[in-house]
């Protein structure tokens, strides 16, 4: 039975409630997935860095209320950040990257990635930024290098759009794409709508962990336009870059436009939205919109986010679920980590027959 060895680089949120998962939930996983999870390795800007060969206790990690620096005081550890060193040397199979996003140029999560690639190991990732702006780059190293590049969680959180859509959609012809794709704005408008100002709004928000570290990525909609560039690249096949992606965010509305939409039986959503033109470009864009209530994107509320595919073969099909949360998140991490397990073992299972 494998055990994959993990580095976490970046242990906040989303890391965390892996950590959580994998205090409580590896008997299970070894049961139903065939497979067991080992963090090796932590890096955290916040909290320093540890490196323990023979496995880290999960618990121990989450439970223990470690104060600036805490790493430090671990048998392996340093009281500083040590990414580079971790990613390239830790005896891991896996790198796990879960620092922020960065929606201008990725950095430092596209060299976390590019390091961990070049080093023969798997990364899994939630970050959107080295997925919107270098995934072709990044895909190609995984393949010159034998390795996994996965990324479900960069749109939708757990919810399996991209794997749903390249999977199971496979033939389908995806013409373009609309919907909520941010669970803070959409959040933050539902509020509003019940009379929240949107300060108290995106306040609540970041204390659900559904927010960036900058909440401005979330309701100037830069947090969105990087979910259509990696939607429109990897289902429309497009290669668009974020700054070719009109965008505008929620930070405009008042709390009366949210009135006077209510009075009109509408509503307003944050909408991100690809489709290939006659000549075959391909436009994205991301703007608020006055939904009519019996619109099927108006009744999608809270931290739910839903994408309409617009397909040659089947018409719309409608995904939702689950667009921001800790564990929402880290359950795409888990589904990386099976998407790579299955793909090794059916590897495996070829080279034996
Ligand atoms: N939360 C969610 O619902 C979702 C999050 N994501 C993405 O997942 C990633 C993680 O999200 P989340 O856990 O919520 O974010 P958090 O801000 O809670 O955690 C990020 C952690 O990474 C640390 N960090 C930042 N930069 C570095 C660095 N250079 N080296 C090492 N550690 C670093 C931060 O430290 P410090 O706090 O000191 O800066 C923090 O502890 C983000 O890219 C986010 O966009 C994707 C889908 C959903
Ligand atoms: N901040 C993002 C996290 C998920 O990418 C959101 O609210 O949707």
């Amino acid at each position: 039975m494998p055990i994959y060895n993990i580095a976490l680089i970046g242990f906040g949120g989303v890391n965390r409630a892996l950590a959580e998962l994998i205090a409580t939930k590896n008997a299970l996983w070894e049961r139903d997935l065939g497979f067991r999870l080992n963090i090796v390795a932590v890096s955290d800007l916040y909290l320093g860095s540890v490196i323990s060969p023979n496995g880290l206790d999960a618990k121990t990690l989450v439970e223990a209320n470690f104060a600036k620096g805490g790493f430090g005081q671990l048998s392996g550890g340093r009281a500083e950040a040590d990414n580079e060193t971790i990613i390239k040397t830790a005896p891991a199979d896996i790198i796990v990257e879960a620092t922020f996003t960065n929606p201008k140029d990725g950095e430092p999560a596209v060299s976390h990635c590019r390091w961990a690639l070049q080093s023969g190991k798997h990364v899994v990732t939630t970050n959107k930024g080295p997925v919107a702006i270098a995934a072709r780059e990044l895909k190609a190293l995984a393949k010159a290098n034998g390795v996994y590049f996965e990324y479900e969680g960069s749109v939708m959180s757990g919810t399996p759009v991209i794997r749903m859509a390249e999977k199971t959609l496979a033939g389908a012809e995806v013409k373009g794409f609309e919907g909520i794709l941010n669970g803070t704005s959409n959040f933050v408008l539902g509020r509003m709508e019940a009379g929240l100002d949107f300060a108290t709004a995106v306040k609540e928000a970041q204390i659900l962990g559904y927010a960036e570290a900058d909440p401005t990525a979330d309701v100037e909609g830069f947090d969105v336009r990087l979910k259509v560039v990696i939607l429109a690249n990897e289902l429309l096949r497009a290669s668009l870059k974020p700054e070719e992606v009109m965008c505008k965010g929620i930070s405009k509305l008042s709390s009366s436009d949210i009135e006077t939409a209510a009075a009109t039986n509408s509503r307003w959503k944050l909408i991100g939205s690809a489709a290939r033109n006659a000549d075959g470009t391909i436009t994205g864009s991301v703007s608020p919109k006055l939904l009519p209530l019996e619109h099927p994107l108006a009744g999608v509320n809270g931290a739910t986010n839903a994408v309409s595919l617009n397909t040659e073969l089947l018409g719309s099909v409608t995904i939702t679920g689950p667009g921001a949360g800790r564990v929402e998140t880290a359950y795409a991490l888990l589904s990386d980590i099976v998407a790579i397990h299955r793909a090794q073992t059916a590897v495996a299972t070829k080279v034996a027959a």
